[in-house]
């Protein structure tokens, strides 16, 4: 379902990602790992269309979009959980999931009963301000909102960093059943090798915006070179 090919882009004069070719097939989970600051963030912001294309081509399904901004991505189907991302601070999870409803897409709105379905421990939190969650929580309304318009493609960006392992579990889960009731194609860029080896079929090492290796789940958790 996507193609990248030869795909460069950075911060102005700063290249980061170097001419990275790979393909994700339709309903494909791939992870992709590297040690810090070796591009994962800059590949899925290139891949959103946050961050201009230097060079190269993405295609979704056969059509071109590395020139086309974000939005019309996300219209394609593209959903995105940036690091860190706590959706809008003042307003509360309800308000926050409202919001993610008003995405322009071709795909159908989750109603709120069945994102709840999914992520039961929002349903407790619906009234709470979205600054006012623990890092767990937020990761949750992060993921959550990102699914509202029923992504074909979800890129996912360290969804367990900083967060205790019980939590990371629950994300998992959560990803599982979103795979269960939708195929939903995913992209994980994480530091967890387990998170990622429990999901995804493959991953990419980056390592200096390029793409050196390809482990299998096994190999992932086995690589001491990863895990520092
Ligand atoms: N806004 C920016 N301006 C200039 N350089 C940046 C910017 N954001 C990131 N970089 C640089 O780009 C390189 C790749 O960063 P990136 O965030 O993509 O790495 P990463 O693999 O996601 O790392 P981490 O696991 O720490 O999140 C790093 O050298 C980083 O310092």
């Amino acid at each position: 379902m996507l193609k990248v090919e030869r795909l460069s882009a950075g911060y102005g004069r700063t290249q980061v990602l170097r001419r990275l070719s790979f393909e994700l097939a339709a309903e494909e989970v791939l992870g992709i790992v590297g040690l810090n600051g070796m591009g994962k963030t800059t590949l899925l912001k290139t891949l959103m269309g946050l961050l201009s294309t230097e060079g190269g081509r993405i295609e979704l399904d056969g059509i071109a979009v590395e020139r086309s901004p974000a939005h019309r991505r996300a219209r394609l189907g593209i959903g995105y959980t940036p690091q860190g991302g706590q959706g809008f601070p003042d307003l509360t999870v309800r308000e926050n999931l409202a919001l993610a409803g008003m995405t322009p897409t071709k795909a159908r709105i989750r109603p709120i009963s069945e994102i709840l379905s999914l992520f039961p421990r929002l349903e407790k939190l619906l009234d709470r301000r979205s600054s006012a969650l623990s890092g767990g929580e937020r990761q949750l309304l992060a993921l959550a909102r990102a699914v509202v318009p029923s992504p074909r493609l979800l890129l996912l960006d360290e969804l367990t960093e900083g967060i205790q392992p019980s939590v990371t579990d629950e994300i998992a889960e959560c990803l599982l059943s979103i795979r269960r009731t939708e195929n939903t194609a995913m992209i994980i860029a994480d530091q967890d090798l387990s998170f990622v080896a429990s999901l995804a079929g493959r991953a990419l090492v980056v390592q200096k915006g390029e793409i050196v290796a390809q482990r299998s789940p096994d190999e992932l958790l086995g690589d001491a070179a990863l895990q520092t």
